[in-house]
C-alpha cells in the first residue's frame, strides 16, 4: 500500500448557538480535514481540532496547517510511510504539535481498516456494539443552562457536565441537582480556580458530582494532587494530560482519578489506546473529550470509546448538537442516549461531499 496523495482542507461552520465558558466564547469552529488517498483509490480521512485561537492549548488551525504541510507530510513522504503506527514513530522525533499530528494519524488509521475491510472500532479491539453519549452545556447564564439541559434530557443523553467557573458554579450546580436530582452531572472548570479557591471548590461537595474536570492550571499536576486529598469528588485531568507518561505521573501523584482522552490532545489514536490501556490494567475510570467537532473527529471518538475501559459516557453527542448540517453522512445519531457504531469498513460514515464544498474556504493537494 503506498500513499498516492495527500488532500489539506480548511472548512469554517457557525455553530447553532453559542459555547460559552471562561476562557473564549466560540460562534465559529474551523477546523483542518485530511484527506490521505491510496494508490487502489482507497480513502482515509482525519480532522485536525486545534481552534482558530490558542485559548484551549496552544495549538490553532494555522501552526496545524503549518506543521503538516511543512513537516508532518513531507516525513510521511520522505520515509515511504503508510500506516498509522510507523507515522506515529516518525513524529515522535517532533515536539508537541499533538493535534497536527493526530489529524494524520487518525487519517491513516481510517485508511488501514478500510485496507483490512474493518470498522476502526473492531481493528482498535472492541466489541461493543453501541457507546453510551454525553453532552456539554457551556450556556451564557443559568437560566438558559436549566433549558438547555432540560432538552438535552429530553433528548435522551445519559450525562451532562456544565462549565463552571467563579462567577457562576454554586448557583448553577446547585439548581441544576434541585431540577434533576437524579441526573449523572459533571462540571469541567477549564483551569478557572486556585488552591486559593479550596473553600468553594469543597462546597461542591455536597452536590454529588460525578468528577470535577480540570480545576486548576492546565500544566499543573503537583496542586491537583493537593486538591485531591481534601476533595471528595473525582478530579478528571483533561489539559494536564498530553501523554501517557503525563497520565503515569499524575496517576502515581495522586493527581486525579479519572481521565479524559482526547485523540487531539494526546497526539493520536495509538497515544490514546496506550493511556487507555495503563488506565485499564489499574481501574482508573477513562472517559472520550470533545472538541466541538464534525462528524470525521466524532466518528473517531467513537470507534476509540468502544474499548472496554471507556466505562462512563464521554463528550460525544450527536452531529445536530453543535451543526445544522454535518459534513458525513449519515450523520451522528443518539438514540436513547446511545450512539450505534457503524458496520462499515473504517470509520464508517461517508463523506457528504456536496456539505464538505461548501464549507471548505482552503485547500491544497500533495502528490507523493
Ligand atoms: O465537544 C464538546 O461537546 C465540548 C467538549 C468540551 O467541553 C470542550 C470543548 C472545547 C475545548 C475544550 C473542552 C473541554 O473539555 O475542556
Ligand atoms: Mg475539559
Amino acid at each position: 500500500m503506498k500513499i498516492s496523495s495527500i488532500v489539506l482542507k480548511i472548512i469554517k461552520m457557525p455553530l447553532k448557538s453559542p459555547f460559552s465558558t471562561h476562557l473564549e466564547k466560540v460562534l465559529e469552529r474551523e477546523a483542518i480535514i485530511v484527506e490521505i488517498r491510496d494508490r487502489d483509490g482507497l480513502r482515509g480521512y482525519g480532522e485536525g481540532v486545534a481552534f482558530s485561537s490558542p485559548w484551549y492549548t496552544e495549538e490553532t488551525v494555522k501552526t496545524s496547517w503549518h506543521m503538516l504541510k511543512d513537516f508532518f507530510i513531507p516525513e510521511l513522504k520522505r520515509h515511504g510511510i503508510s500506516t498509522p503506527v510507523e507515522a506515529a514513530e516518525a513524529f515522535k522525533k517532533y515536539r508537541g504539535n499533538h493535534m497536527a499530528k493526530a489529524a494524520v494519524e487518525t487519517a491513516l488509521w481510517d485508511l488501514q481498516a478500510k485496507r483490512d475491510h474493518r470498522p476502526l472500532s473492531r481493528l482498535l479491539g472492541s466489541v461493543r456494539e453501541s457507546i453510551p453519549s454525553g453532552v456539554v452545556v457551556a450556556a451564557p447564564t443559568t437560566e438558559e443552562a436549566v433549558r438547555q439541559t432540560e432538552a438535552y434530557v429530553r433528548d435522551g443523553y445519559k450525562r451532562v457536565k456544565i462549565k463552571i467557573s467563579p462567577d457562576n458554579d454554586l448557583k448553577l450546580v446547585s439548581e441544576l441537582r434541585n431540577r434533576f436530582p437524579g441526573l449523572d452531572l459533571m462540571a469541567d472548570a477549564n483551569s478557572a480556580y486556585s488552591l486559593e479557591d479550596v473553600g468553594r471548590l469543597k462546597a461542591l461537595d455536597e452536590f454529588g458530582l460525578l468528577m470535577l474536570e480540570q480545576p486548576l492550571a492546565h500544566d499543573d499536576i503537583i496542586d491537583h494532587a493537593k486538591l485531591q486529598r481534601q476533595l471528595s469528588t473525582p478530579i478528571c485531568l483533561d489539559e494536564s494530560i498530553g501523554s501517557l507518561e503525563d497520565a503515569r505521573r499524575a496517576v502515581e501523584l495522586g493527581s486525579c482519578r479519572v481521565i479524559n482522552i482526547k485523540i487531539g490532545r494526546v497526539g493520536g489514536l495509538l497515544e490514546a489506546m496506550k493511556i487507555h490501556d495503563y488506565c485499564y490494567e489499574r481501574n482508573i475510570p477513562v472517559w472520550c473529550g470533545g472538541m466541538i467537532e464534525f462528524g470525521i473527529s466524532r466518528a473517531h471518538n467513537i470507534a476509540l470509546a468502544s474499548l472496554p475501559g471507556f466505562t462512563i459516557p464521554g463528550d460525544i453527542s450527536g452531529s445536530d448538537r453543535y451543526w445544522t448540517q454535518d459534513i458525513i453522512t449519515p450523520e451522528i445519531k443518539v438514540n436513547n442516549g446511545e450512539i450505534e457504531i457503524s458496520r462499515s469498513a473504517g470509520i464508517g460514515y461517508d463523506i457528504n461531499e456536496k456539505r464538505l464544498r461548501e464549507v471548505t474556504v482552503k485547500e491544497e493537494t500533495f502528490a507523493f
